[in-house]
């Protein structure tokens, strides 16, 4: 690209008339990551200790109502502004709808904690809504490559107060280069959301200019970037070290599409209705596997409480458990509860434990659904006991510890982006104490079942061998290598459970999972 290909900016509005080429202002934002990446997720880096909590905002603070009341006004005001902005322009809602989000994340949410939260975003119905949510997944999807195609218009950092623009402008470059929405309106409306607010409108012009270039040539800047770039080089290089360049190429594929809708299945249930449903296909038992268009409430057997949503990786760990009909299982970090119901559907005497009230709540409302039982305990399981009078040491445990969830990038795939070497080290740290102190709640001879759904060694092989070496008498009991029937490949030599990815490719992939069946000596 040579440098008349680059729009010129005019100088905005409301400058003071200093150089925007000049380092201050824009030092802030111009953050980037090892490979050279815009890296402003978290926003301009703080100056000093942290201020503590967020100030309820102006709109939030009233007194003299109560929450419901306050709730209540807030959906009235996301609502009119929706019917504001629809009138404007439309399809300018689910744009801004899809800007809010980009910016709750910023502060640090997940993407789904900012799909829960955006009230702009919950306002919206049916195919606006759709539209928002794929906006938002198609950019965490291919951050990489559409920040490169936007950096290859800015000669200059643009300054931190003005971060939305830098948000317009990959919102915009997602609908022109990935999603087929007509230029003209993609266009139309990045030039809108830009002349909306103080702090962008200095930027309309500038945002006009680069979204009608990547609309002409976004498409070609595209296909010339490597498979690489939409994934953070840390996580490359430890895939590429664990399993291989053909391998994370492979992964890196997978990376790129939705997962499709699995289902586990009650084995008593009347579930058959599903399985005859065009297109399911079941790999193995008590498994179904829908394309991802299916709207889950509205399948056979929803309200039934006949199945639930589960990745057919995620449901490996408590197959690895055997038989546990009339066994005292401890479900350890059991929050939303996949396996909680897989274990209690089993008739296992199931005690499900978690820290989050928030994540407990859902648990047993799935339980409730699905007309399963389980003891649930709200705790920190590094601080918990089991007493005697509730039974004592249990038969069997599963540890599904917190992790990277670096194996669910298909289906959160802004997790790549949320984390850093740093966080493995302190998750490979907590997960190593979990190990043990889940082994402290064990009766000899029983089987704890350690798994977490990261692609990193460091997190699940390397775990393992590191808890049999301080562990006298600790052993894996394998599985067999034939108890998968078609996923074969996924049993290690150790008896172990290693999926990828980019296995079943042909029918859409799996999560990426490590499962470990740990016996303790009599
Ligand atoms: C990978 S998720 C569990 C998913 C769950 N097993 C399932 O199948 O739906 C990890 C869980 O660990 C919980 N957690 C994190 N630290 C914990 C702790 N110290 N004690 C108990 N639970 C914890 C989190 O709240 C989260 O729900």
């Amino acid at each position: 690209m040579t440098d008349n290909d680059k729009p010129r900016r005019g100088k905005p509005s409301h400058s003071s008339g200093r150089s925007f080429s000049g380092k201050p202002e824009g030092r802030s934002f111009d953050r980037r990551d090892r490979d050279g990446r815009p890296d402003d997720r978290k926003g301009p880096p703080r100056k000093g200790p942290p201020k503590g909590p967020r100030p309820p905002r102006r709109e939030e603070r009233r007194p003299e109502e109560t929450a419901e009341e306050g709730a209540r006004r807030l959906a009235r005001a996301a609502e009119e502004k929706y019917e504001f902005l629809e009138s404007k322009m439309p399809g300018l809602a689910a744009r801004r709808a899809a800007l809010d989000i980009l910016g709750i994340m910023r502060r640090g949410r997940s993407l789904d904690e900012a799909l829960a939260q955006g009230r702009s975003f919950n306002v919206l119905q049916g195919p606006d809504r759709a539209f928002a949510r794929n906006m938002i997944s198609t950019y965490w999807r291919r951050r990489g490559s559409l920040d490169a195609i936007i950096g290859a218009y800015l000669d200059w950092p643009l300054p931190g107060k003005s971060v939305e623009v830098m948000d317009i402008l990959r919102i915009a470059a997602t609908q022109l280069v990935l999603l087929d929405t007509p230029a003209h309106a993609a266009v139309a409306t990045a030039t809108e959301l830009a002349n909306q607010k103080q702090e962008t409108r200095g930027y309309a012009k500038l945002v006009n200019a680069i979204c009608r270039r990547i609309a002409e040539k976004g498409k070609d800047q595209l296909n010339a970037l490597p498979l690489r770039t939409d994934t953070p080089g840390w996580l490359w290089r430890a895939l590429e070290r664990a399993y291989g360049p053909a391998q994370v190429t492979a992964i890196a594929e997978a990376h790129r599409t939705e997962a499709p809708l699995d289902i586990s299945l009650k084995p008593d249930a009347e579930a058959t209705a599903l399985t005859v449903l065009d297109g399911s296909i079941s790999h193995l038992p008590n498994h179904v596997r829908l394309s991802a268009a299916h709207d889950v409430t509205a399948l056979p057997g929803f309200e039934a409480g006949d199945w639930w949503v589960q990745d057919i990786a995620a449901s490996l760990p408590v197959r690895l458990m055997g038989d546990v009909t009339g066994k005292r299982v401890l479900d350890l970090c059991a929050a939303p509860g996949g396996k909680t119901l897989q274990l209690a559907a089993a008739g296992a005497s199931v005690t499900a434990l978690d820290i989050s009230g928030n994540r407990l709540k859902r648990l047993m409302e799935n339980l409730e659904r699905t007309d399963l039982a389980a003891e649930t305990v709200k705790a920190d399981m590094l601080a918990w006991e089991p007493t005697e009078e509730s039974g004592g040491a249990f038969d069997a445990i599963l540890l599904d510890a917190p992790c990277t969830a670096t194996g669910t990038v298909r289906r959160n795939p802004d997790v790549a982006w949320a984390k850093s070497e740093q966080d493995v080290k302190d998750l490979t740290n907590l997960q190593t104490f979990m190990i043990d102190r889940a082994l402290g709640f064990l009766k000899p001879g029983g089987l704890l079942v350690y798994c977490v759904c990261s692609l990193l060694r460091a997190e699940g092989e390397d775990q393992v061998k590191a808890a049999l070496a301080r562990h006298d008498g600790l052993s894996v009991e394998p599985l067999a290598a034939d108890a998968l029937p078609g996923l074969e490949k996924a049993i290690a030599k150790d008896g172990t459970i290693r999926t990828l990815p980019s296995m079943l490719a042909t029918t859409g992939g799996m999560d990426g999972f490590y499962a470990a069946a740990l016996r303790k000596p009599e």
